[in-house]
């Protein structure tokens, strides 16, 4: 790994493919990241999520990011590249994933082996991020279309959504809509995740205008959640995700267990041909969903799932010639990593003086 990371350039430095496994669902005595993953939950709010969402909640280690996109756009073939013997089935056809396919990629951060060193820490177990490969959405799977809620289901237990946007023309993989588009593609996935909130949100709000409580800090709590509720249900209107409505603490704190699907963050992977890495930004797809990104709050990582993949097989020496050949020194996994970890804002914690205590648990 190493010699992998020295070889791949600073982007890569730290990014370990694991294998396709299910992690600890406890923690062990001593570590050092999970107090610190437990803390972020905790201030992202979504500890209690993820302690209290979904059928399959449990307590995990990994923040869990979930790969979703159009069929056949190329989702399980960037879960491959990414996870060491990742088995999922890539293929030419939309649908191809039907149960989510789940893989763990551990994080290791040098700075956390200093920690764990000063601390004398018994056991030191690098952030980790819970890779989930979705199975395709098509229009109207918030209504049943496709295998549209088994899909929104999935994606409601994840912390945050590594959306595949399809960048490259390739007359022989079958586009859904017949052609490359990626601003339809992104409206199609927003749209029914909007749909499914709204859905959920009118349901909520009935159910708290029926309340009659007569408890005062209950009263209150549901107040702010019906306030908060209100100001996103405007929004979804409007087409805006819910991450984008500026809310009160107690507001979001009081809707944080509903798990709004567009209250999760979203960083767009525009899938390219290997020809268009070394310049991506002459491919006007890619312009398009770094505009799209930017719009909607988000992250933007170009990558080539293909390439990706082909790397993923070849023996270390012979990637960074593999890299060179395209025009590039980067491997594209480095930088969507790294990019999900700024998304999860992990790195205050190593950095933030009083915040490193919470290493040591
Ligand atoms: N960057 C790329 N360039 C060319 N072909 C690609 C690229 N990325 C993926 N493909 C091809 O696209 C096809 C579909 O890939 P994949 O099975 O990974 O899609 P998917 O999004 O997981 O589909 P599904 O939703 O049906 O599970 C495969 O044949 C794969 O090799
Ligand atoms: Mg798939």
């Amino acid at each position: 790994m190493a010699t992998m990371s020295r070889a791949l350039g600073s982007a890569f430095a730290g990014f370990t493919r694991t294998p396709t496994m299910t992690p600890p669902t406890t923690f062990p005595p001593q570590c050092t990241s999970s107090a610190l993953l437990l803390h972020w939950h905790r201030s992202r709010g979504s500890g209690a999520r993820r302690f209290a969402c979904g059928r399959n909640a449990r307590i995990s280690m990994s923040l869990r990011a979930g790969i979703v996109g159009l069929p056949n756009v190329g989702k399980s073939t960037l879960f491959n590249a990414i996870v060491e013997n990742g088995k999922a089935q890539a293929a030419n056809f939309p649908f191809c994933t039907i149960n989510p396919n789940v893989g763990v990629v551990a994080i290791p951060d040098a700075r956390l082996h200093v920690l764990s060193k000063l601390s004398k820490s018994q056991q030191t177990i690098p952030t980790s991020i819970e890779l989930v490969d979705i199975a395709g959405l098509v229009k109207g799977a918030s209504k049943g279309e496709g295998l549209g809620n088994q899909f929104l289901s999935n994606i409601r237990e994840v912390d945050s959504i590594l959306q595949v946007v399809r960048c490259f023309e390739d007359d022989d993989i079958v586009h859904v809509n017949g052609k490359v588009d990626p601003k339809s593609d992104i409206d199609v996935i927003n749209l029914e995740l909007i749909f499914c909130d709204l859905e959920q949100i009118e349901k909520r709000l009935d159910k708290l205008k029926k309340s009659k409580t007569k408890d005062q800090q209950v009263k209150v709590k549901e107040q702010a959640e019906k306030s908060g509720l209100e100001k996103i249900q405007t929004a979804l209107m409007d087409g805006k995700p819910a991450r984008s409505v500026e809310l009160a603490d107690h507001e979001k704190e009081a809707i944080q267990h509903l798990c709004l699907l567009t209250m999760k963050p979203v960083i767009y992977v525009a899938n390219v041909t290997e020809s268009d890495l070394a310049e991506p930004d002459g491919n006007p797809h890619v312009k398009e969903v770094a505009k799209l990104a930017t719009d909607l709050q988000s992250g933007m990582v170009t990558i080539s799932a293909q390439v990706e993949a082909e790397l993923s097989e070849l023996p270390i020496e012979e990637r960074v010639e593999y890299l060179k050949s395209l025009g590039v020194t980067e491997s594209g996994l480095g930088n969507l990593v790294k990019a999900t970890y700024d998304l999860l804002g992990l790195r205050t914690y190593f950095t933030t003086g009083d915040k490193v205590n919470l290493l040591y648990c």
